[in-house]
């Protein structure tokens, strides 16, 4: 029989090591462990324990979520999810996943998934997706002129001047998160070896400081490879002008950037279009909305006829019912539904990665006018968070 807790601070390392066992990962040695400890925020670690031994782990880190029409609510970046592999299969996740909803406060929670089976029953959907590009350097021109200026910061000014840019200029895009102190510590500037040649360039353009990008070059056996980790522009000049720094770096062959956003117009901003190939596409968020009526009432609608939305949620019942989605917003209802789905579904709907007609056509949500529920839901951009935890 497991038991359900909240750990306090003398059991984050206990918490820490279960969870990297579960990835096949050692125990972290105290150097690493050092800048993991600060990821973890009072209240917001769960394990399972069978008698006195932790045999499952989750997590979730306070965050923020920019929604269509620009909102931004309170959300939880949950992670560190593992159950020991003598225990799996017996419901652990389960029990700790319950445990969890009922004590988080944000309206909303999202993850990234280890594999795409596991979170659906949870009430996640697939809500962000990103595409890997690799531009060829040689191939790959810039019309025009460059309009600000890019300038290398060292480490310890990218770690001041970094997250304060992603607060102003990368919380604009829906499905963007806020990003935690433990974050910035843990994946770009605190668990990085020292020979890590881990690069930082700002770009300002005329109202200063508007963009930022992060990377690093591999040297393989045959080609070197400039890796971007991270790149936000406030506007279209910035986010030019930092592709057009990134592809003029001298012994460079390939520039690669990980989990880019769908509708980054790279193909458009080189002078030959097939610089750039895709080399993958992956899921990116996972979205679960915790609190339903308020998470409809808090996103923008396009224009179009009222429809009313049918959702049903197993974990949290509270969210199940009957949704009217106008321009104006959206409420509860007694009337019959148009479509209807179910809350990891919506989740996918709801940043507007995806549409009824798809889930529909794919048998998944049903109703006979899926068109007029995406008349309402349509966005403008594309969802896209860039952050990964
Ligand atoms: C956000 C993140 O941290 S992502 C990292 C997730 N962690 C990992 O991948 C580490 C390795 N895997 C694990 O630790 C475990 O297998 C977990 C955490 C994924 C699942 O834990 P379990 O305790 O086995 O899950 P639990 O027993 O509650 O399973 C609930 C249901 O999901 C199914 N399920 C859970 N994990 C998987 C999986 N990996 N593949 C297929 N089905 C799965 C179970 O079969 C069960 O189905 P049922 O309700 O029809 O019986």
């Amino acid at each position: 029989m497991t038991e359900i807790r909240v750990l306090d601070e003398s059991q984050y390392r206990d918490h820490h090591t279960l969870f990297r066992g579960t990835l096949h990962h050692a125990a972290a040695p105290d150097e690493v462990w050092e800048h993991a400890r600060n990821s973890y925020e009072p209240g917001r670690s769960h394990a399972a324990f069978d008698g006195a031994e932790i045999v499952g782990t989750v997590q979730s880190f306070g965050s923020s979520l920019v929604l269509p029409g620009g909102a931004v609510v309170p959300h939880a970046a949950v992670s560190r999810v593992g159950v020991r592999a003598d225990h799996t299969r017996r419901g652990v996740l389960s029990s700790m996943m319950r445990a969890q909803f009922d004590a988080l406060d944000e309206p909303a929670a999202t993850l990234r998934a280890s594999e795409g089976v596991i979170y659906g029953r949870f009430g996640y959907g697939v809500a962000t997706r990103g595409r890997t590009v690799r531009v060829d350097r040689r191939r790959a021109a810039v019309p025009g002129e460059a309009t600000g200026r890019v300038r290398l910061v060292d480490r310890d000014t990218a770690g001041k001047l970094l997250p304060e840019l992603h607060d102003s200029v990368g919380m604009k895009r829906p499905g963007a998160i806020g990003r935690w102190t433990g974050w910035w510590e843990l994946n770009l500037f605190g668990n990085i070896k020292p020979d890590d040649n881990l690069v930082s360039a700002v770009h300002s353009g005329p109202d200063g400081d508007d963009g930022f990008v992060v990377y690093k070059v591999d040297h393989g056996d045959k080609e070197r490879v400039l890796k971007v980790y991270d790149l936000c522009a406030a506007s279209p000049a910035a986010w030019a002008d930092l592709w057009r720094y990134l592809i003029g770096i001298d012994l460079v062959d390939e520039v690669e950037a990980w989990l880019r956003p769908l509708d980054e117009p790279l193909e458009w901003l080189f002078t030959d279009p097939r610089a750039v190939k895709v080399t993958e596409f992956e899921d990116e968020t996972w979205l679960r909305l915790i609190d339903v009526p308020f998470m409809l009432a808090q996103r923008t609608y396009a224009d179009g006829d009222p429809v009313v939305v049918g959702v049903t949620d197993r974990l949290i019942p509270v969210n199940t019912g009957s949704y009217l989605i106008t321009p104006d917003g959206a409420s509860r209802t007694d009337q019959a539904p148009d479509v209807e789905l179910s809350v990891d579904l919506l989740g996918a709907l709801y940043l507007g990665d995806t549409t009824f007609r798809q889930l529909v056509t794919a048998n998944r949500a049903t109703g006979s006018n899926p068109a007029a529920a995406d008349r309402l839901f349509a966005v403008s951009e594309v969802p896209w968070c860039g952050t990964y935890f």
